[in-house]
């Protein structure tokens, strides 16, 4: 089954005022869509980033994929590998660990996977699940990710002006303290029914951040919470927090950055340590299970080289007895359709997986029906493939906004700098 024709999509979608570790997230999010076309009329689709530098590499490597087998996914990986040549990309943001060469590999392959496991679901009737080693549960467990955020975007005229005295505010409000922080948790929880929370975290002092999470603890007792302030506390930071919170957390993600500074903080604390920071490709593993610098990995098919390689990674992880949960960016329905299929067929996952969804969903470019959340859960698309449909319109008008606007690279630091001039990037902060 060959591929004839791929097409790749660009596009932007809202996105609310988010704070972090580097910054906020700019009004609009990127992303590509990828679509593969094959001889045999089944066509699949794929989710990828969109900033600049990746959309570029995801191109290149198009032509070297046409004409290729769907089923030769091996094939295709090599095709991928030979046609970046050895190029390390980066991710700029820097939030989701520093990229090797195999790693830019996985992540420009990671979509071209996907719409084919998508087209091979199809042409054998089957949901991408049973193709991953079929469904050990019929539901996905998501957690409520809270951020830190202002009420709106600023605006003064034209969009990114930039005056944070002028905000119009969206449906989500301001969450700057531990009251905001709770009321975000229970708007999320009433409507999604999630049943575990992650703060993202690195944005205040860690005192604050930690009396945030005690609210929490107050307000759901029996969730399960988890904090990532994105590896901007020292070492010794980290093993503060995590004596203070221990038992009240699940995990402790990314307190600090590298492996040798989680595996120093690891030898310090009982608390688990979790990451998608420093374990962001094969080659991380074995230095950190060497050095046994953390107790749970956040996997992500986005760069781990997409599903089935994913699936492989868990079985790594299975075997040196890391604990296996789920990273998220800011995504998409085909996104969260394929997290979904992973998850599900990923027998030791056993923490509910992180998903930026809530925040971007109004912007699908999927036909509503597939994707639904159930007390907190995704059930797993019944559908053949993904079991996704584009919603065409949606994609043509996100595609506009993405010709619209000038925004061409994720840049937290440079949005926060054009409301607080004064904003400076460090690492550590704490
Ligand atoms: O979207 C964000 O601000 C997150 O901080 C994201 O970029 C991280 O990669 C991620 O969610 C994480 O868990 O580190
Ligand atoms: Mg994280």
């Amino acid at each position: 089954m060959k591929i004839t024709e791929i097409v790749l999509t660009p596009i932007a979608f809202r996105d609310p005022p988010l704070l972090n570790s580097v910054g906020v997230h700019e009004p609009l999010a990127l992303r590509t869509i990828v679509e593969i076309h094959t001889d045999e009329g089944v066509s699949g689709l794929g989710e990828t980033y969109g900033d600049a530098g990746h959309l570029e590499r995801t191109r290149k490597v198009v032509p070297a994929l046409v004409g290729l087998d769907v089923y030769d996914l091996n094939g295709l990986h090599a095709a991928v590998a030979g046609a970046l040549g050895g190029v390390v990309g980066s991710d700029q943001h820097g939030l989701t660990g520093q990229m090797t060469g195999i790693g830019t590999v996985d992540r420009v392959f990671s979509p071209f996977e996907v719409a084919c496991l998508d087209i091979q679901g199809k042409h054998q009737g089957r949901p991408v699940v049973d193709l991953l080693g079929g469904k050990v549960r019929d539901a996905v467990p998501y957690s409520a990710y809270l951020f830190y955020k202002w009420a709106g975007h600023p605006v003064t005229g034209d969009l990114l002006a930039g005056s944070s005295n002028v905000t119009v505010p969206d449906q989500w409000g301001e969450a700057l303290d531990p009251a905001g922080i709770v009321a975000q948790a229970r708007k999320l929880i009433d409507e999604y029914g999630f049943g575990s929370i992650k703060l993202k975290g690195g944005v205040f002092p860690p005192e604050e951040e930690m009396e945030a999470i005690r609210a929490l603890r107050t307000a759901f007792p029996n969730h399960p919470l988890r904090l990532d302030p994105n590896a901007v506390w020292t070492p010794d930071t980290s093993v503060k927090v995590a004596e203070q919170l221990d038992g009240v957390l699940e995990y402790l993600e990314d307190p600090t950055s590298s492996i040798e500074g989680m595996a120093e903080v690891a030898a310090r604390v009982d608390i688990p340590l979790a990451t998608n920071m420093c374990v962001v490709s094969f080659d991380h593993l074995p230095p950190a299970v060497r050095q046994n610098a953390i107790q749970v990995l956040l996997s992500d098919h986005h760069y781990w080289g997409g599903l089935t390689r994913s699936r492989s990674l868990a079985l790594l992880c299975e075997t040196f007895g890391i604990g296996l949960s789920m990273h998220s960016n800011s995504h998409l329905g085909i996104s969260l359709a394929a997290m979904t299929h992973l998850a599900a067929a990923t027998p030791n996952l056993r923490y509910a997986c992180d998903t930026h969804y809530p925040w971007n969903s109004e912007d699908d470019i999927v036909k509503p029906g597939a994707l639904s959340f159930v007390d907190g859960a995704v059930p797993v698309p019944s559908g053949p493939g993904l079991g996704v449909e584009l919603d065409r319109d949606a994609l043509a008008v996100a595609h506009q906004r993405f010709l619209d606007t000038d925004i061409r690279s994720r840049d937290d630091t440079g949005y926060m700098r054009r409301v607080e001039p004064s904003y400076e990037r460090k690492n550590p902060r704490w």
